[in-house]
């Protein structure tokens, strides 16, 4: 095992931290480095290749594969510190010696994982990776424009780029703001959205926004009547300092429509100009698009069709809202092309993509066979998992593989936030089903340095979470539950930024593994289908029951007699499920037989003589 070069002292924070736990402990030198912030350039020791990091600590396949696992702990450390994979500048770990992939799986994957790296080249140069919808995917220019396959594109980035910076601080230093409000400023930033135009959002809002930030921001993510009121109640008279940002790729999806229509009834009713309040961040010439150029909206801002919406955080999507709250965009695009940039190398060892992608492979067979629970401890990492639902589920989640084989692939994901989660399901998890892998994600850093207090001798809050993390990684591999976990320094732009470039390259990679195509989303089109013939029913439920309550008396009507003027007897249960919802919102009354069952009803609008009705 190589020396280690450049042997510092432990940062200010670590020996802090040390002294509050009595003397220094003796660590082996090997380890010493991981405790370490690793500012200073420090190399692991770690084996020439990987065969004899492997052999080191490589358990006879069959003896992995009937799910017993290494627990011999030097055996463990050791495979421990050989797959260790660090990025110095970013302060990033990837530790993978809790997934009990063996050699022979090892070199069996190594010709895939070469095909991936390949067509994740061919991607980046602007190959058509995504074939079902006959489109490049470029969310990784998005933060090294050089590499977008043209200048006009490589423009595109930089201007919208330079736009977004300009208009955030044009706000935040009030030379644009709102046309009627006491505060003379912005003060808040309201969010409607979807999908992937609002989980990044949202994941990088709870993670980055300061204590105090320039504008706040809230976000209506649904077409909840009594969600939207609730954002809506919550501003009061500070909606005439909000700063409504419209954000749909496609420009048309229902519940983003739907917000806008309310909150633009709310500025109605408080008397003000919406377009002097409304961005919209579309793709160019949606509806979306013409809407806010035809009123006269404050901003607009572009899509592009290349980046997908579970990969837009990178783009206007994410980086206007998290400007505006005076979050630091370009770390955050520094930190994704650093982490990019760590995942172009074709050494697998040293790819942490790769190294993420080969353990859901060995995790899940390849098949989805487990499920990924994500578990940050660390608060403000809560909405990753939310986050990485879509970007995971949504791009692995697919009927046929690129050649039309009926596949049905995909990879769950769940989880909310460490220790709190313990409390929660981990009973499960140690003891229960053992149909999932876990990644833990660390963050080193507790407390800005000289901040950290002592709740009993020697031992502050952020020991607890630490020591919570790293037992729950023992308690589960004790019982031999899988585990990866992700360290960074602390919670910042740069690391938030590398944390997203590194699931969007391994969800690549791993797409590849499985030959799916991650970039599209047929099954989504499937429901909203599905939703447009609901409320085209409805309409001519209540149009036949229009008609029914011009008729003197009344004609109140069963479900049966509906269905039947609707022309689609087999239809009657959801006409029953509609004509319920419009009842219990009062715009259709309901009166029921003596037994009470759904079958004896009768349906009709306005005043009816219920004597008669079951006389
Ligand atoms: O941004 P929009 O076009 O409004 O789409 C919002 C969301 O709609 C669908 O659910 C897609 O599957 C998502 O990938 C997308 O993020």
């Amino acid at each position: 095992m190589g020396s280690i070069s450049g042997i510092c002292s432990p940062s200010p924070a670590l020996r802090l931290r040390l002294r509050l736990r009595g003397s220094l402990p003796i660590l082996p030198a090997s380890c010493t480095r991981y405790l370490r912030p690793p500012r200073s350039i420090v190399d692991l020791p770690r084996s020439s290749s990987s065969s004899s990091a492997a052999s080191s600590s490589a358990v006879p396949a069959e003896k992995i594969k009937n799910g017993a696992v290494e627990k011999d702990p030097i055996k463990l450390w050791h495979r421990y510190v050989d797959w260790l994979y660090q990025h110095k500048e970013l302060g990033l770990f990837l530790d993978v010696s809790r997934i009990g992939f063996t050699e022979e799986f090892f070199d069996q994957m190594e010709p895939k994982l070469q095909k991936a790296f390949r067509a994740m080249q061919d991607l980046e140069k602007g190959a058509i990776a995504n074939p079902d919808e006959g489109r490049m995917v470029g969310h990784y220019w998005l933060r090294n424009p050089k590499l977008a396959p043209n200048s006009f594109l490589r423009l595109q980035i930089e201007n919208t780029l330079d736009v977004i910076c300009k208009f955030a601080d044009d706000v935040i230093s009030a030379k644009i703001k709102p046309p009627s409000s006491s505060a003379g400023r912005f003060t808040q930033v309201l969010s409607v959205g979807i999908g992937g135009s609002a989980l990044g959002p949202q994941f990088v809002a709870e993670a980055l926004a300061p204590d105090n930030p320039p504008l706040k921001i809230r976000f209506i993510d649904n077409t909840d009547p009594a969600g939207i009121d609730h954002q809506i109640a919550q501003l009061g008279p500070e909606l005439a300092s909000t700063l409504v940002i419209v954000i749909s790729k496609s420009g048309g999806t229902p519940e983003t429509r739907n917000g806008l229509l309310e909150v633009q009834k709310a500025f109605r009713e408080a008397g003000l100009d919406f377009s002097k309040q409304g961005v919209a961040i579309t793709q160019e010439n949606s509806l979306l698009d013409n809407t806010a150029r035809i009123e006269g909206w404050l901003a607009r801002f572009p899509m592009f069709d290349w980046v997908g919406g579970r990969t837009s955080e990178m783009s206007s999507v994410g980086l206007l809202p998290a400007a505006l709250q005076g979050i630091d965009i370009k770390e955050m695009l520094v930190g994704a092309s650093l982490m990019d940039e760590a995942d172009r190398t074709t050494v697998v060892k040293d790819n942490p993509a790769a190294l993420l992608a080969l353990c859901w492979f060995w995790a899940s067979g390849g098949i989805g066979s487990k499920d990924m629970v994500v578990l940050p401890y660390k608060d403000s990492l809560l909405l990753f998992s939310r986050y990485l639902q879509q970007l995971v589920m949504e791009s692995l989640g697919k009927e046929f593989d690129l050649d039309g084989n009926r596949v049905n692939q995909g990879l769950t994901v769940y989880g909310n936030k460490g220790s709190t989660d313990q409390h929660a399901y981990i009973q499960q998890l140690r003891e229960g089903v053992h149909n999932f892998f876990v990644t833990f994600i660390e963050v080193l850093h507790d407390r800005p340095p000289g901040h950290d207090w002592e709740l009993e001798p020697g031992v502050t809050c952020g020991d607890y979470l630490f020591g919570m993390l790293q037992g729950t990684r023992s308690a589960l591999y004790a019982n031999d539950r899988e585990s990866i976990t992700v360290t960074v320094q602390e919670v910042t732009p740069r690391s938030v930024g590398a944390l997203i470039a590194l699931y969007e390259r391994a969800v690549g990679i791993y797409a590849c593994l499985i030959n799916i195509n991650a970039y599209h989303q047929p099954g989504v089109e499937a429901g909203k289908k599905a939703a447009g013939e609901v409320l085209a029913l409805q309409k001519r439920i209540l149009a036949v029951l229009n008609e029914a309550s011009c008729k003197e008396p009344i004609e109140p009507l069963s479900l049966e007699e509906i269905a039947e003027r609707c022309h689609v007897p087999e239809q009657i249960e959801m006409i029953y499920k509609i004509v319920a919802h419009l009842a219990a919102n009062d715009r259709a009354l309901i009166a029921e037989g003596s037994c009470g069952s759904p079958r004896s009803i009768k349906v009709f609008l306005g005043e009816c003589n219920m004597d008669e009705l079951y006389a």
